[in-house]
């Protein structure tokens, strides 16, 4: 077996890089949602592409509000990169209401994006910031549930947002099995449930479930957990790493060891920002000499 490298390859000066698109909130504090994609997506190599769906107003201490775009200001923003620049995979975060969820899941439809099209989607449920503010309104959780996870390749919830969306409250290794077999009967093709809320444990465990090869798959994925208050934007940070590395055309468990060496990376980097809870930080791959440039 060849191990996963820690790293991205990355383009040559003046070659297109490998592309993929985020479908996602801004965040004013630059730590979570389009801010974190993009930073992590610059400094693995990959270039992205943005469908902007809401603007919050937020910083370290919480998000005071935030206002939707246009559903089909949305969807014309994915159908405008994708049929031009094209793209590897997909990402979504936050997508803050029904409408937007409708209108991205039939704009993935329509350009073979994630369900058995061929362009792998990566499914970050937000519903919630790590302070409890709301990011989805209540009422979307059905269409989620109905539209948006069957089209994932993979849904990545934390254990709030599993709680939410299948009701399993997740406390150890039986009852996350449970929950990502609750995923996967809503038609996601793999479920990861993320163990970084698992308070009580000193390791970071996440589950993977999903179809490979002829049965089912299982990786526990597991790192002892960074002594750090700065985790904002770690399940952001996760899932784009996890669609650059399928982007790249990694399988789902191949992408997932590598998404998991880069979010833990990031957290043993995080820094703290403002009064409240400091970004994962991706920054550490520019620290060090600058290489020649000729
Ligand atoms: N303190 C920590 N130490 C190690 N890994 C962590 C820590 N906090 C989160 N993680 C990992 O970061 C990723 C994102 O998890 P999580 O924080 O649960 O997501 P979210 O940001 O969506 O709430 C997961 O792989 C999780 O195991
Ligand atoms: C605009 C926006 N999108 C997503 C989030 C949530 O980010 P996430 O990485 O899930 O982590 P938390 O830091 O909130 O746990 C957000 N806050 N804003």
């Amino acid at each position: 077996m060849t191990e996963t490298p820690a790293l991205l390859p990355t383009a040559p000066d003046g070659a297109t890089p490998v592309r993929v698109l985020t479908i996602a909130g801004s965040d004013s504090g630059g730590g979570a949602g389009i801010q974190a994609d993009m930073r992590s997506f610059a400094l693995m190599g990959v270039h992205a592409c943005v469908a902007v769906t809401a603007v919050t107003v937020q910083n370290s201490t919480g998000v005071s509000g935030y206002q939707a775009i246009d559903p089909p200001i949305v969807a014309d923003q994915i159908r405008a990169v994708v049929t031009d620049i094209g793209i590897g995979a997909a990402k979504t975060g936050m997508l803050a209401s029904s409408a937007i969820i409708n209108a991205v899941v039939s704009t993935c439809a329509d350009l073979g994006i994630g369900g058995d099209g061929d362009i792998p989607l990566v499914v970050d449920p937000v519903c919630a910031s790590m302070h409890g503010d709301p990011l989805l309104a209540a009422d979307a959780l059905d269409d989620l549930r109905a539209a948006l996870i069957p089209r994932a390749t993979i849904v990545t919830p934390n254990l709030d947002e599993v709680r939410l969306i299948t009701g399993i409250d997740v406390v150890d290794e039986k009852t996350q099995r449970a929950a990502a077999r609750a995923l996967l009967d809503l038609g996601a093709r793999w479920a990861l449930v993320k163990g970084g809320h698992l308070r009580s444990s000193d390791r970071s465990p996440d589950l993977l479930l999903g179809a490979g090869g002829s049965g089912e798959t299982e990786l526990e994925i597991d790192h002892e957990r960074i002594d750090t208050g700065h985790d904002h934007g770690a399940g952001d940070t996760l899932a784009a790493a996890l669609t650059a590395a399928l982007a790249h055309g990694y399988s789902v468990p191949d992408a997932l060891r590598f998404a998991k060496g880069w979010v833990t990376r990031c957290l043993i980097a995080a820094y703290p920002l403002g009064a409240g809870h400091g970004p994962v930080n991706p920054l550490w791959r520019v620290a060090g000499d600058f290489p020649p440039t000729r």
